[in-house]
């Protein structure tokens, strides 16, 4: 069977997963929707181009019917505003609601079996209207964050400690109150508690939650796209692949960590089925309250969401 993989939003991040997916040759086919049409085409043209250079035998085409996804395992959504300097990914709600609704609403008639990874902004609130609108089981509607804030992680404590093999997990909602995992971090197998002092570490945390911020200062035109695109290409080799890896990803807890009816970033496994477990790290009690904390703001989110979309 072949695999076929839409991007609705050809922007920067969209684009660039399409880039990754048809240079790696992850999948088949690649189907890209904008409402810029012609750019749209013109990022097609310009990826399959590359392709031929290297010989991939991914295909990838422009389509202006939400129909053109029925046949696509996984569909991913990038559409929608990016935060500029001086913005908060929160600003971005409402705008990008309305723009999930409708996307949704069309193409989970559609196609009732596809997985649906979202990365449009503010990520978890996104991910709340996808499965409240599609009306999908759970495991069949993600979000990308939680690989993207644990590779941020890494680079921060890459560098203190210089080209290491670093192990990060950051959790919780991809806000301000992100949760970086300390206890569990490890630097070539040992603790980062055992290798930095508690200021570096604390440095650490503060440029995590920082991280896409930092970049949407210095592009001051909009945000980080290479690091997203490629999170989003392991979640989607992962699905594609059957892999069964773990990672954290943006998912609907139903008692998982002590909550219900909230979508926050955790560790899953993913397979060909989209999140085929969810796994319950044990958290250090201050890890459980920063957690819980994270969860309260992205609730204040879903509560203003939950009224829109109705
Ligand atoms: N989850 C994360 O970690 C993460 C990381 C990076 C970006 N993001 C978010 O992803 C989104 C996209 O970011 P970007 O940098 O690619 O922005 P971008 O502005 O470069 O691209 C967004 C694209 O969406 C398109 N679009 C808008 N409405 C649409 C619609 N109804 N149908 C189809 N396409 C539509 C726009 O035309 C544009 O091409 C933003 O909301 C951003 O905040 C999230
Ligand atoms: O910072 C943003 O607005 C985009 C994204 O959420 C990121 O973390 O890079």
């Amino acid at each position: 069977m072949k695999k076929r993989v839409g991007v609705i939003g050809v922007g920067n991040v969209g684009a660039t997963i399409a880039y990754n997916l048809a240079l790696k040759e992850s999948c088949d086919e690649i189907l890209l929707k904008d409402i810029r049409e012609d750019y749209t085409k013109a990022v097609a043209l310009d990826i399959s181009q590359a392709s031929c250079a290297i010989n991939s035998k991914t295909k990838i085409e422009e389509v202006s019917n939400n129909a053109d996804f029925k046949e696509c395992n996984i569909i991913v959504i990038t559409a929608g505003i990016a935060r500029k300097p001086g913005m908060s990914r929160d600003d971005l709600l409402l705008t990008n609601a309305e723009i999930m609704k409708n996307i949704i609403e069309e193409i989970a008639k559609l196609n009732k079996d596809a997985i649906i990874i979202i990365v449009s902004n503010p990520l978890d609130a996104m991910v709340y209207t996808a499965l409240k609108i599609s009306k999908f089981p759970r495991k069949r509607v993600l979000g990308m964050a939680g690989i993207l804030d644990s590779a941020r992680m890494s680079y921060f404590i890459q560098e203190k400690l210089g080209k290491k093999d670093i192990q990060a997990l950051v959790l919780g909602g991809h806000g301000d109150e992100m949760v970086p995992l300390i206890d569990s971090t490890k630097a070539d197998g040992i603790s980062i508690s055992k290798l930095l002092s508690q200021k570096q570490i604390d440095e650490i945390i503060e440029k995590t939650k920082n991280g896409g911020v930092e970049i949407v200062k210095l592009f001051k035109t909009g945000s980080a796209y290479y690091a997203p695109a490629h999170s989003t290409l392991l979640m989607i080799e992962a699905i594609l692949n059957d892999e069964k890896k773990i990672y954290p990803c943006a998912v609907k807890l139903e008692g998982e960590y002590g909550f219900k009816d909230t979508v926050t970033g955790v560790p899953v496994v993913l397979g060909k089925n989209g999140v085929e477990k969810i796994v319950e790290y044990k958290l250090s009690l201050a890890e459980q309250k920063a957690f819980a904390t994270s969860i309260k703001s992205v609730n204040t989110l879903i509560n203003k969401v939950e009224k829109y979309i109705k």
